[in-house]
């Protein structure tokens, strides 16, 4: 990527900030940062890393030649009307859950012709240290270049994986996208269930985390399946199987299944209920 190279952020808060986190400096410096927010708090937060703020569109936005919308899917309808007239030549990258690219592309656009150049995708909030992953989607007529430029931004804080049907976003927001939440629920459970079984919080909390930690890394470095995995710890009338068995009689895979399904269902929700 050039020197050039400008971004802007409409929308400064969580996501944008876990993003910015692990982009600057890599593929670009934060002085080519521009967050859009109302939010003086924020923007002064944002002034403090050295990114440049306004609290609404102006002309340093439509010389930043890459935006992503980092706002709630409640208001991006009307966000993208503000932002409209300052759109000359820009790439529009979309991280709201539900948000369908061609809503986008058509508040962008004029009637009868979209906006061309949209890019719809979900990251998650690994993103702040480079670990994260994002799946991303496109319009059939969006060019290669576009698809490659996002590529390189989302790659910049962690993997990226594009699926062929924009459908299956709402299934990368179920899993990937809201999945740090599960596994930070997880995380809060075996260090409460540490402490209940005798440990103190910091041991808990050590333990937990080398846990997941190492678990994760064994799974993926290993050619055989989590399910050969989990069985070799489960020795026969062992302490794993003591504890697997509480599990599955509370039904733990069903009720991720179920949760995923209401994360799933919910983005599609929010795709009619905010878009068009
Ligand atoms: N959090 C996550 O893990 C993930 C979130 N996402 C998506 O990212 C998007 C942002 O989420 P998140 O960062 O958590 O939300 P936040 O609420 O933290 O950030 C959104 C920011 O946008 C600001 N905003 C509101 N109106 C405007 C406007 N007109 N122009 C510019 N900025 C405005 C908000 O200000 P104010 O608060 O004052 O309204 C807020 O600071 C959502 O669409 C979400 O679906 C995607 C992947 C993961
Ligand atoms: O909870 C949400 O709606 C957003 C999308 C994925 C993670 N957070």
């Amino acid at each position: 990527m050039h020197s050039g190279f400008s971004i802007a952020f409409i929308g400064g808060g969580n996501m944008a900030s876990a993003l910015v986190s692990g982009l600057a400096d890599k593929l670009c410096p934060m002085s080519r940062i521009h967050v859009i927010d109302p939010n003086e708090g924020l923007r002064e937060q944002w002034r403090a890393r050295g990114a440049g703020v306004a609290a609404a569109p102006g002309d340093a936005l439509a010389a930043c030649p890459v935006w992503v919308y980092a706002v709630k899917p409640q208001v991006l309808k009307e966000v993208a009307a503000q932002t409209r007239p300052w759109l000359r030549d820009s790439l529009a990258i979309s991280i709201a859950a539900g948000i369908r690219a061609a809503d986008l592309a058509a508040w962008l656009g004029e009637p009868g012709r979209p906006w061309s150049r949209v890019v719809r995708c979900m990251p998650n909030t690994p993103a702040l240290i480079g670990a994260g992953v994002t799946g991303l989607a496109a319009l059939p007529g969006v060019a290669q270049a576009d698809r490659d430029l996002a590529t390189s931004i989302l790659q910049a804080v962690g993997e990226a994986v594009w699926v062929d049907d924009e459908a299956a976003l709402d299934g990368v927001t179920a899993l990937s996208g809201s999945g740090p939440a599960y596994v930070f629920l997880l995380l809060e459970a075996l260090i409460e269930g540490g402490q209940a079984v005798g440990l103190d919080a910091a041991q808990s909390r050590r333990l937990a985390l080398a846990t997941l930690a190492g678990a994760t890394r064994l799974a993926a470095e290993s050619t055989e399946p989590p399910a050969v995995l989990r069985e070799r710890v489960t020795s026969k009338g062992g302490t794993t199987a003591a504890a697997l068995a509480v599990m599955n009689e509370g039904g733990l895979k069903d009720i991720v299944l179920h949760a995923m399904q209401a994360a799933a269902r919910r983005a599609s929700e929010m795709g009619d209920e905010f878009g068009r």
